[in-house]
């Protein structure tokens, strides 16, 4: 099966941008878990590659290394255009970006004519070298000039949208998170689930995770502030951390090493802590890879009455959640039959 066909029955999100603007490291952070730093050892990517991931829905990100010429006649440009949910395109800050801008609206150009609902997304990326005031200037100044060129296409009606991006902290995985979650159907349900869960069980904030990416698939309806979700990203390691280096009950040895090399984790993942300010953090595995992550405030109310009732809550909660899981395979398996 090559690359394009194996895409088809997934969501695909096709990562682009010049040479050396950092497709490959945002991959390999956000995808891989790897560390930062060890990304400056990277060496150009010559040929497109492609990651899967599965969350509520099957996701494929594709990266097209900065130098391939993609409207070359031998290259079926049109078929993976199509293909696409989204176009992520990366813009390195730290480097002269009037040829990215340029660029990117030629790519803007083919991308809507074969796919008007294509979704455009652009990082600004590598802001971690910049001031708190220059990055606000670099992010109006692309912003404007990606407008302009725009204008002169006749497509001033794109709709574009901007993050500010850095793979030193939390901004990438925020960003993918917002582009993951508009390509997932069932998002409105999802977050009128988390809405009601948190009125119910004493919660302030609560995100839905992918364990592995630490992409967050949903949120309640509350704004995202982005140290809440760092805490949030970081109990999910934290937790994992601690699982992976111990055994499970009834587990001997052998059992463990395998199930530590297959990444694998029994289903019922659970971690309670307190913070500093005496909020409560509260983890538990869910269906496909995800987990659910909380912060409680229990207001001087007793805690353990709290938490049992938030174990009931979070008990239907998943339940909704198979459900809708169940639909939506439903559903892409009758699309498959058409
Ligand atoms: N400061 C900073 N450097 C970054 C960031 N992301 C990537 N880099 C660095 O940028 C350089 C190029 O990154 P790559 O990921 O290889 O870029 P690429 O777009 O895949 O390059 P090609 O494969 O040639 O198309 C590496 O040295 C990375 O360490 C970031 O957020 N901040």
């Amino acid at each position: 099966m090559s690359t394009e066909e194996d895409s088809a029955s997934k969501a695909m999100i096709l990562l682009m941008g010049l040479r050396r603007c950092g497709k490959s490291s945002i991959c390999k952070v956000v995808f891989h878990n790897m560390q930062p730093l060890d990304t400056l050892y990277l060496e150009s990517t010559s040929s497109p590659s492609m990651e899967h991931f599965s969350t509520l829905i099957d996701l494929a990100v594709m990266e097209l290394p900065g130098q391939l010429n993609y409207f070359e006649p031998s290259y079926d440009s049109e078929r993976l255009f199509k293909s696409v949910g989204a176009l992520v395109y990366v813009i390195d800050s730290q480097d002269e970006y009037m040829n990215a801008i340029t660029n990117l609206a030629v790519i803007i150009e083919y991308a809507y004519r074969v796919n008007p609902s294509i979704n455009i997304e652009v990082l600004i990326h590598k802001v971690d070298g910049l001031s708190e005031d220059y990055k606000v200037d670099v992010q109006r100044d692309i912003m404007q000039r990606t407008g302009e060129e725009l204008l002169e296409l006749g497509l001033d009606g794109v709709q574009v949208s901007f993050y500010l991006t850095s793979i030193f902290d939390h901004s990438i995985y925020e960003a993918f998170s917002r582009i993951v979650q508009k390509l997932i159907p069932e998002i409105t349900y999802l977050e009128n689930m988390l809405d009601n869960l948190i009125q119910h069980s004493k919660i302030e904030k609560a995100f839905l995770f992918d364990i592995n990416s630490k992409i967050y698939v949903s949120t309640d309806s509350n704004p995202v502030d982005i140290q809440t979700y760092e805490v949030c990203a970081e109990f999910v390691d934290v937790t994992l951390d601690l699982f992976d280096l111990y055994k499970t009950p009834n587990e001997n040895n052998d059992q463990a090493v395998t199930r530590k090399a297959n990444r694998e984790r029994p289903r019922e993942l659970k971690n309670i802590a307190e913070l500093e300010n005496g909020v409560t953090i509260y983890f538990r595995q869910m269906i496909r890879g995800l987990a659910l992550v909380a912060l409680i405030r229990t207001n001087g109310s007793d805690k353990d009455s709290c938490l049992t009732i938030m174990d009931y809550n979070v008990d239907i909660f998943e339940k909704g959640l198979e459900e809708i899981w169940a639909n939506s395979a439903n559903k892409q398996q009758a699309l498959s039959l058409e």
